[in-house]
């Protein structure tokens, strides 16, 4: 089992491309799409896509065939089965809201790159153990926000997170500028209402706004 310095380079350049990772959540193939452009048009393109449908493989490998310059990755991955089936489907990356000992086994010898989820500091030493240094840090809010993982600086210093969960335009600012934060998630960006609408000229607004805000 592990996290290969490859990998986690592969992540640390897809983690750079972007302040803010669009948690996605697809009921058909052809809204992934259309949400997907509209969030590259406005400046995001790297692109989470939770397996929480039934239809969300499909969204992905929609995504992944018809939509250019964007990096699509599965999010909501809680088990050696996602892992199989999001990379067979495309994805570039794996994010999971945990890190369950069968998980990271597993997804750390996925052959594209997996970002597990942390929320206490154990589990982010459990991780870097392993050899991972990136983490996705959930839920983000309730766990403690950015003076939580402000206090992780110091101790852990080679551990980065993608603080997610609770995370908005208004407060994205505050973690993004932590030395510890390479970029934050949120489904701020595309909101169900907006998908379900097809306000794609909506969505484009958000993501500019979003695309705006700066990582350190
Ligand atoms: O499904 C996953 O893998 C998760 O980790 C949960 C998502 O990241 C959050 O649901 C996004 O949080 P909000 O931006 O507050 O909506």
């Amino acid at each position: 089992m592990s996290f290969t310095l490859a990998k986690t380079e592969r992540l640390a350049a897809i983690l750079a491309q972007t302040p803010v990772i669009p948690v996605l959540t697809f009921d058909d193939a052809k809204s992934a799409v259309a949400t997907s452009k509209a969030l590259r048009d406005g400046g995001l393109t790297v692109l989470e896509v939770t397996l929480r449908t039934p239809q969300a493989l499909e969204a992905l490998q929609a995504i992944v065939n018809e939509v250019e310059g964007v990096t699509v990755g599965a999010g909501t991955v809680l088990e050696p089965e996602h892992v199989e089936k999001a990379v067979r489907s495309g994805a570039s990356f794996l994010i999971s809201p945990g890190s369950s000992p069968r998980l990271i086994a597993s997804g750390s010898e996925a052959p594209v790159p997996f970002m597990p989820g942390v929320a206490t500091v154990t589990e982010a030493m459990k991780l870097w153990e392993k050899g991972a240094t990136f983490a996705k840090f959930f839920p983000a809010g309730p766990a403690g926000g950015p003076e939580y993982l402000k206090s992780l600086v110091a101790p852990l210093p080679n551990v980065h997170f993608v603080p997610t969960g609770g995370v908005s335009l208004a407060n994205a600012p505050a973690y993004l500028k932590l030395k510890n934060v390479v970029a934050v998630g949120g489904s701020w960006v595309a909101p169900a209402e907006l998908i379900e609408r097809g306000d794609w000229a909506g969505i484009e607004a958000l993501a500019r706004e979003a695309a705006a805000l700066k990582a350190r």
